[in-house]
């Protein structure tokens, strides 16, 4: 066999960014070990750098009491939720936004900017006279724990239309979402203002959150749709090392660019500088959104090698194809003809991995969702699909585009969604969530 490391085109993706998620494993995993006997119960991350959280692993794994504690700093150059780990709940509301005008637009962004300060580093819930309604839903008892939430803010395509004069500001990528060919997309379920992915370790605070946002804003926000998520707990606990099953039983998350790699980040995740974007969206990144129901039953009556040829990787262990280690670089270079990989495999056309699709890369931060049964009898889960990504258009729509007519289609139905712009994050408590787009 070839030696990788001599191949001058696996020195190419190297130096791209395409294996670096697998060389950083190992120093992440042992930061991750030292954390856990040096910390004990998680506390809070530091957050020096003003980037996000997750750029760095979380020290520990806790339960309990630990967990509850354990808080993701809301002030820095990029929003949280993004590149922080994922943790184990999570829940997408989109909104309708109902301010009246600009002013009471920024109104908006002020108190959530507030709310989600406040509930993301915890406190003492607020009390008041017994003959008011309480101002806490008091769902989390009299202390309102972080448990690890964050709260991530981002502005749909209708937000910039006539209403308050916000067309000029508007990210240039951001778009309503149209139809794919094997969409059937439910207009209920899709798009929206405003959407808040709300993820934490624990279903209670999540709904916590949610209602305390929709306590302080009835006469600005009115809910338009909204799933909840969830990966496992175990997944989740720990940090980013372990990659989440989805419904399919795939791994799903393991090629992932590696969220520790800054300059990796700014190429893939971040709106910069260098792009022909308003400077307020710099630091912010462009979301898609789908939601996509899994036939289950149809899936769990296929041959197994049939569902590892449709992703191109093996069940059990995560591998490519024809390799043994799940964070193993499939070559495509040395199987042309797609005998080991098939060539429309999901993930040799989601990624083909040449130098001239290394501009598709994405961040990938899905979520398993499972609600009853469809009107049809058929149980109703699948994929919460987000990813977050510079340009949406070299990211999400390209990758979409390569997978349509992918054998995976057979299996999968997305039904709503829409893509969304994460805005950039609040430096300090002088500033406020958005605050560039009115300037
Ligand atoms: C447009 C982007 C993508 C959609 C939509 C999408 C849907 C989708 N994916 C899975 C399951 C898996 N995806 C995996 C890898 C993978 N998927 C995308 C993009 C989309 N997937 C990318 C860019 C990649 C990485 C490819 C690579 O770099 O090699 C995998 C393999 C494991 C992994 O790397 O995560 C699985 C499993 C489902 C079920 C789904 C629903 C329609
Ligand atoms: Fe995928």
């Amino acid at each position: 066999m070839m030696n990788r490391n001599a191949c001058p085109f696996h020195t190419l993706l190297e130096k791209a960014g395409l294996r670096k998620a697998e060389a950083k494993m190992q120093p992440s995993r042992r930061r991750l070990l030292m954390g856990a006997g040096v910390l004990g119960g998680a506390l809070a991350l530091g957050n020096a750098t003003g980037a996000d959280v997750g750029t760095r692993p979380l020290a520990t794994a806790p339960g309990g009491q630990g967990a509850r504690r354990q808080k993701q700093p809301f002030y820095g150059r990029h929003q949280a939720g993004i590149l922080t780990p994922q943790q184990a709940s999570m829940m997408l509301v989109a909104f309708d936004v109902l301010a009246t005008d600009r002013a009471e637009l920024q109104r908006l962004f002020r108190l959530l900017t507030a709310r989600i300060a406040f509930l993301t580093g915890g406190g003492p819930a607020e009390q008041a006279d017994d003959k008011l309604p309480p101002p806490d839903s008091g769902i989390m008892g009299p202390e309102i724990y972080p448990d690890n939430l964050t709260m991530t803010v981002s502005v749909g395509d209708s937000l910039f239309d006539e209403r308050y004069g916000l067309a000029a500001q508007k990210p240039r990528r951001l778009q309503r979402m149209t139809r794919f060919p094997n969409d059937a997309l439910d207009a209920a379920q899709c798009h929206g203002d405003l959407l808040l992915q709300i993820c934490s370790n624990s279903g209670d605070s999540v709904i916590h959150a949610l209602r305390d946002v929709i306590k302080h804003t009835p006469d600005l926000l009115s809910v338009r749709w909204r799933r909840d998520g969830f990966i496992s707990a175990h997944a989740a606990q720990s940090a980013g090392e372990e990659t989440p099953i989805n419904l399919l039983g795939f791994k799903d998350g393991t090629a992932n660019p590696d969220t520790g790699d800054d300059d990796l980040m700014a190429g893939v995740v971040w709106v910069g500088a260098g792009q022909d974007e308003p400077a307020w969206t710099h630091g912010g990144s462009y979301q898609a959104v789908r939601l996509i129901r899994f036939r289950v039953e149809f899936w769990d009556r296929t041959p197994l090698h049939e569902q590892e040829n449709i992703f191109g990787r093996n069940k059990a262990s995560g591998a490519p194809l024809g390799m043994t280690r799940e964070h193993d670089v499939p070559d495509y270079a040395r199987d042309p003809d797609g005998k080991i990989i098939p060539l429309d495999a999901h993930i040799r056309l989601a990624n083909p991995r040449t130098p001239q699709t290394q501009s598709s890369l994405m961040l990938r931060r899905g979520y398993s969702y499972s609600q009853g049964v469809t009107a049809s009898g058929q149980l109703d889960m699948g994929l919460l699909f987000v990813c977050y990504q510079h340009d949406l258009e070299k990211g999400f729509l390209t990758v979409q585009k390569r997978l349509n007519g992918e054998a995976l289609e057979e299996y999968v139905k997305p039904f709503g969604g829409g893509y969304f712009f994460a805005l950039p994050g609040v430096p300090d408590g002088e500033h406020y969530l958005g605050q560039g787009m009115f300037a």
